[in-house]
C-alpha cells in the first residue's frame, strides 16, 4: 500500500455500476470512488438506483394498478379510480431509494479502505485526475480541489439525457428523466419529446395517473429500434391511449397554451409540461480525455476491448460510457468482468454481448432478445418464425387479452432459436426461457426450439404456454422435429 495519501490502488469514476468494483480483494488496498451525483439531488449510486430503472419501475407498477382499476369494468368488476395522491406516491418511492443512496455514500466515506470524493473528475494525465468537490457528505470539503493518481483507473461515468438544440436554445423550462419524477404536482397535460424507451414508459406512467399525454417523435412509429411488427403494433396501441405524433420535426419550442407549445412540421401540440426523452449521451466529453491516450467513438463512447481495457494501460471503462448497450444488466455484467480483470491480469474475462435482452415497461410491455426476422434473413439463415397470440392460450383468455403476441425466430435447418420478441402483459418475464436457452447453449448448440418446448414441463395454465405453443408451432426441417406426433390442438388450448 502506498504512503502517499493522494495515490490509490484503484480510482473509480462513477458510483453506479462502478461502485460494485470494490470487491473483497481490495479490502487491504486503497480505493477512491469519485462521483458528482445524479438528478436534482446530486444523489450517490448512479442512474439506475436514483433516476433510472428502479424509481421508474416503482412508478410503472403504481401506474399498472391505476390502469387495472380503470380497465376493471370489462371483467364485470365495477371500480372507479377516485384519484391519485402524487406526493404520497413520489415520497414512497424516494423514501426508499434516498435511504439506500445515502447509506451507500456513507459506507464509502466511512470504510477504512475507501475514500468518497463527491465531485467532478477530470483527467490531467493518463492515470492522474483533478477532482473538484461539488457535493457535501463525502470525505472532502465542498469547493476543494484534489489531484489524485491511481495505479488503475476505471471510467464508469455513465450517460446523461441528450437535449436537442431547439429545446435548449428556446429558454422554455423542460424536464428530463433526471427531474420529472421529483416534481411536486402532477400536471394536467404533458408533452413528451422522443419515441423511445423512456418516452414509452413515462407516457404509461403519467397517462395512467390521469395526465393527458402527447408523444412527439420524428420516427415513423414508437420503439422503432425493436422488431418492426412489434413497433407497429405497439404504436397502434399507444395511439389508442395517448395523443401520438409520429414522423414530425419540431420547428419551434415556445411558451404558450397552458405552459409549453411545440410548433411541429404538421401542426401544434401544447401541454403544461415538457419532458425531453431523446436519447442519452456518454459522459466522456467532460472528462479531460484529451489529456490521455484514451480514444472515443464518434458517438462519444470510450473505446474498450472485450476485456474493458482502454488504450491506456491500467485505465478501464464499462457501462453506458463505453458500452453499445445502455442497460443496467449489461453494465452489471461488464462490471463483474472488470472487477475480475483488475485483480487477474493474466486471466482476463470478456464482456458477454452475445444475447443482450431488453424490455420496455410500458402499457403493454415489450421484450426482445436475439435476432429479428429481418436480421436473421440478413445473416443468411433459412428462417422459420411463429407468432403466438396471448389470447390463444388459457391464461390469455382469463386476461381477456386481444393484443399480446409472442414471436419466436429460429433456423429452419437446425431447429435452433435465433431470437424472440414479445408484447403484452409480463413480456419482460415470459421471455426469460429464451434468453436462458440462447445464452447457455454451449458449443453443441444447445436445445432445439422443440426440445426446449418438450424437454421440460410448462405449468398449466400459466401464461408461459404462449411461448411453449410458439416453439411447438415452428416449422423446422423434419429430422429436427422431435415432436412430430404432437398435436397443438389436442390440449385444452385452442390453436391459432
Ligand atoms: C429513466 C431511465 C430508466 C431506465 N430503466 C432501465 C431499466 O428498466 N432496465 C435497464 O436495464 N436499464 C435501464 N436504464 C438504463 C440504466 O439506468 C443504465 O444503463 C445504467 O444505470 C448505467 O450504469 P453506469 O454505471 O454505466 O452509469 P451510471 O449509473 O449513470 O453512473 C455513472 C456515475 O458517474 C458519475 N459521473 C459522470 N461523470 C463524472 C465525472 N466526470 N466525475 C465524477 N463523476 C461522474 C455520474 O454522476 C453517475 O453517478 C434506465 C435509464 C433511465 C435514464
Ligand atoms: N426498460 C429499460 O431497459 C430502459 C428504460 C429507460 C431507458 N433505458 C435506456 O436508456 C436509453 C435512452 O432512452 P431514450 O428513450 O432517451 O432513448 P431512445 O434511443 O430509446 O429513444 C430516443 C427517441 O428520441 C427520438 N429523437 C431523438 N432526437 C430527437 C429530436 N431532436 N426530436 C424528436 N425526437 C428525437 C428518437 O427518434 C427516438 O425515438 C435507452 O436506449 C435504453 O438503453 C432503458
Amino acid at each position: 500500500m502506498s504512503e502517499d495519501p493522494t495515490h490509490f490502488d484503484l480510482v473509480i469514476i462513477g458510483s453506479g455500476s462502478g461502485n460494485s468494483l470494490v470487491t473483497p480483494e481490495f479490502d487491504l488496498l486503497r480505493t477512491a470512488v469519485v462521483d458528482r451525483g445524479v438528478g436534482s439531488e446530486d444523489a450517490f449510486g448512479g442512474t439506475c438506483l436514483n433516476v433510472g430503472c428502479i424509481p421508474t419501475k416503482m412508478f410503472v407498477h403504481t401506474a399498472d394498478i391505476a390502469a387495472t382499476i380503470t380497465d376493471a369494468a370489462r371483467f364485470g368488476v365495477d371500480a372507479t379510480l377516485e384519484g391519485v395522491r402524487w406526493r404520497d406516491i413520489r415520497d414512497r418511492v424516494f423514501g426508499r431509494i434516498d435511504a439506500i443512496s445515502e447509506g451507500g455514500r456513507e459506507y464509502r466515506r466511512d470504510a477504512e479502505h475507501t475514500e468518497a470524493y463527491l465531485g467532478h473528475a477530470r483527467f490531467v494525465g493518463d492515470r492522474e485526475l483533478e477532482v473538484h468537490i461539488t457535493t457535501p457528505g463525502g470525505s472532502h470539503e465542498v469547493g476543494s480541489r484534489h489531484r489524485i493518481t491511481g495505479k488503475q483507473v476505471v471510467i464508469a461515468t455513465g450517460a446523461r439525457p441528450f437535449v436537442p438544440e431547439e429545446v435548449r436554445s428556446s429558454g422554455v423550462p423542460f424536464h428530463t428523466s433526471d427531474s420529472i419524477m421529483r416534481m411536486d404536482e402532477l400536471p394536467a397535460s404533458l408533452v413528451i419529446l422522443g419515441g423511445g424507451v423512456i418516452a414509452a414508459e413515462f407516457a404509461h406512467v403519467f397517462a395512467s395517473l390521469g395526465v393527458r399525454v402527447s408523444v412527439v417523435t420524428r420516427g415513423k412509429g414508437l420503439l422503432t429500434h425493436f422488431d418492426k411488427d412489434i413497433s407497429a403494433a405497439f404504436t397502434d396501441l399507444a395511439r389508442a391511449q395517448w395523443d401520438v405524433r409520429t414522423g414530425v420535426t419540431v420547428e419551434a419550442v415556445r411558451q404558450g397554451g397552458d405552459g409549453v407549445e411545440l410548433q411541429l412540421s404538421d401542426g401544434i401540440v401544447t401541454g403544461e409540461l415538457l419532458l425531453v426523452a431523446t436519447g442519452r449521451v456518454p459522459n466522456s466529453d467532460d472528462l479531460g480525455l484529451e489529456h490521455t491516450a484514451v480514444r472515443t467513438h464518434r458517438d462519444g463512447r470510450v473505446v474498450v476491448d472485450e476485456h474493458g481495457r482502454t488504450d491506456v494501460e491500467g485505465v478501464w471503462a464499462l457501462g453506458d460510457v463505453s458500452s453499445p448497450y445502455q442497460l443496467k444488466h449489461v453494465a452489471n455484467q461488464e462490471a463483474r468482468v472488470v472487477a475480475h480483470n483488475l485483480v487477474h491480469p493474466d486471466d482476463l474475462q470478456s464482456f458477454d454481448h452475445r444475447y443482450v435482452p431488453a424490455a420496455v415497461f410500458s402499457r403493454p410491455q415489450v421484450a426482445t432478445v436475439g435476432l429479428t426476422l429481418d436480421q436473421a434473413r440478413g445473416q443468411g439463415y433459412a428462417v422459420t418464425t411463429k407468432t403466438q397470440r396471448y389470447g390463444d392460450v388459457a391464461y390469455g383468455w382469463a386476461m381477456e387479452d386481444s393484443t399480446g403476441l409472442f414471436t419466436v425466430v429460429a433456423d429452419r435447418a437446425t431447429g435452433r432459436l435465433l431470437g424472440a420478441h414479445a408484447m403484452g402483459p409480463h413480456a419482460s418475464t415470459l421471455i426469460q426461457p429464451v434468453i436462458q436457452a440462447l445464452s447457455l447453449a454451449g458449443p453443441d448448440g444447445g436445445p432445439t426450439a422443440h426440445e426446449l418446448a418438450r424437454g421440460q414441463y410448462w405449468i398449466h395454465p400459466a401464461l408461459t404456454e404462449v411461448l411453449e405453443n410458439a416453439l411447438l408451432a415452428l416449422d423446422v426441417e423434419p429430422e429436427f422435429d422431435v415432436t412430430a406426433d404432437y398435436d397443438p390442438v389436442g390440449e385444452d388450448v385452442p390453436a391459432t
